[in-house]
């Protein structure tokens, strides 16, 4: 694809406020063709220099407007491409343009056909081609020069270090901070896959013990999230301060992270995502960014990591907080409290997965409540904790609803935990729908 520039053929969506403007968004992408969402009110100049094949306009009309004069920038129409609109009201504008009231089932297909056809627009947005081009960026950004990257398992920080890799191989240095409060096995996984399998050069630092000395005797949610982040903090810190030579950190910043939302903009955002942010890295850090995902939606990058030869398995797992374990501990966090929820964990995904329910749901793992209850064990009464069982469906995290696992699912669930964990007593459901209750307990 030397030479080809897979952002030459390009596509604006106008965002009037719609909940369905990054699936269109999306869609043009899936469809191979590269886009970026604005808000209606973009000033003609940069619409200009954007320079797009065509134009769609994405309104709910559903909802209330957003302001009183929601129209598209006069000069749209000057550009003589071809304009869609979804869901905005176009009586007032006089031009030729193709309608479709509003989103519905057949908006992806019309969006396809849109963009390939009515703009003519050449499928050159594939994984294949975003990883070179993605490599040839960072190469002309790093040239010789080296860089950092937090490396914490999940899917964003491990593209990125599968990209730079390929990109600029020994360049790359990875710190990795295993907290303690990770996934059964997680530590070790992470570094088989990336320091052994592929060779990339990470620093794992164990610092589980200092987690459980700070987290000692502290029980308030927002605190235990303030111990986790700002150690995480302190740690990469020293970790950077022992390496020599490091310009440049490379972080997994994404598209959605970017986008400038209209909502927000016009002081109408109903839906406030929350983060289970670790609290990421200080912006004073002395480095330059590297960020080679900016462009991109989760899914792509998911497509863009399987490209790289990541497992698809690990590409496509559930999201997971960056406090780790730490909030899913309610109250103090112990060592004998991590280890037996990632136990009981390890057993609902195992079963979630031979059964198939796996890919059913957008989140699923155990909870630890720190409470004991009775059960019978040989005959004798014996006190155990309570473990709760979690598992949503969501297209966006703002709303979800519990799954309804089969229980047939369920019952062998709670028997193996019981039966494989001795600190066990009880297991739990959570049927509790997100709003009001969130996905995560703390
Ligand atoms: N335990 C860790 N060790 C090293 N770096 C980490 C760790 N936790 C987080 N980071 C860094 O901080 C960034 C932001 O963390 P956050 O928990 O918000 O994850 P995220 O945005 O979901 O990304 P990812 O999918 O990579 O976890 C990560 O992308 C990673 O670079």
């Amino acid at each position: 694809m030397a030479g080809q520039d897979i952002h030459a053929q390009r596509i604006m969506v106008l965002d009037f406020g719609s909940e369905y403007t990054q699936l269109i968004a999306r869609k043009v992408r899936s469809a191979g063709v590269y886009c970026e969402i604005h808000p209606f009110d973009v000033d003609g100049a940069s619409i200009k220099a954007f320079n797009p094949c065509g134009v769609i306009l994405s309104d709910d009309p559903t909802t209330e407007p957003l302001t009183t004069n929601v129209q598209p920038p006069a000069c749209l129409f000057d550009l003589q491409v071809p304009v869609l609109s979804i869901g905005y009201d176009v009586s007032q504008l006089a031009q030729k343009i193709k309608i479709q009231a509003a989103y519905d089932k057949t908006t992806p297909a019309l969006v396809e056909q849109f963009v390939l056809q009515d703009c003519g627009c050449e499928a050159l947005w594939t994984p294949a081609n975003i990883v070179a081009d993605a490599i040839a960026k960072v190469r002309a950004q790093v040239g010789e020069r080296k860089v950092l990257l937090g490396l914490s398992g999940g899917v964003d920080s491990s593209v990125v270090a599968a990209l730079l890799h390929r990109a600029i191989g020994d360049q790359l240095t990875c710190v990795f901070v295993d907290h303690g409060l990770l996934r059964l096995h997680e530590g070790d996984q992470v570094m088989q896959m990336f320091a052994e399998n592929m060779g990339v050069k990470v620093i794992r630092v164990d610092a589980e013990q200092r987690y459980l000395d700070l987290l000692k005797g502290v029980s308030d949610p927002e605190e235990k999230r303030k111990i986790i982040g700002r150690t995480f903090i302190e740690l990469f810190d020293e970790e950077a301060a022992k390496l020599e030579g490091i310009d440049f950190l490379a972080q997994g910043t994404i598209y959605p992270d970017v986008i400038e939302s209209v909502a927000m903009k016009h002081g109408k955002a109903h839906t406030i995502k929350s983060h289970h942010n670790v609290g990421g890295l200080p912006e004073d850090m002395k480095f330059e960014l590297v960020e080679p995902l900016r462009e991109l939606f989760k899914d792509e990058v998911r497509r863009l990591g399987v490209e790289l030869g990541l497992p698809h398995d690990m590409v496509y797992r559930h999201p997971f907080p960056g406090p780790g374990l730490g909030v899913r501990i309610l109250g103090e966090i112990k060592k004998e409290y991590a280890d037996l929820l990632r136990q009981a964990d390890h057993i609902f995904i195992e079963e979630l997965r031979a059964a198939g329910w796996y890919e059913k749901t957008s989140q699923a793992f155990a909870v630890f409540i720190p409470v004991k209850s009775v059960g019978m064990v040989n005959d004798q009464r014996r006190y155990a904790w309570v473990v709760s069982l979690r598992a949503v469906e969501t297209i966006d995290f703002m709303t979800a609803r519990w799954a309804h696992l089969p229980y047939e699912l369920l019952e062998k669930v709670s028997s193996r935990i019981i039966k494989e964990i001795e600190g066990v007593s009880r297991v739990v459901y959570d049927v509790s729908s997100k709003p009001p209750a969130t996905i995560e307990w703390e």
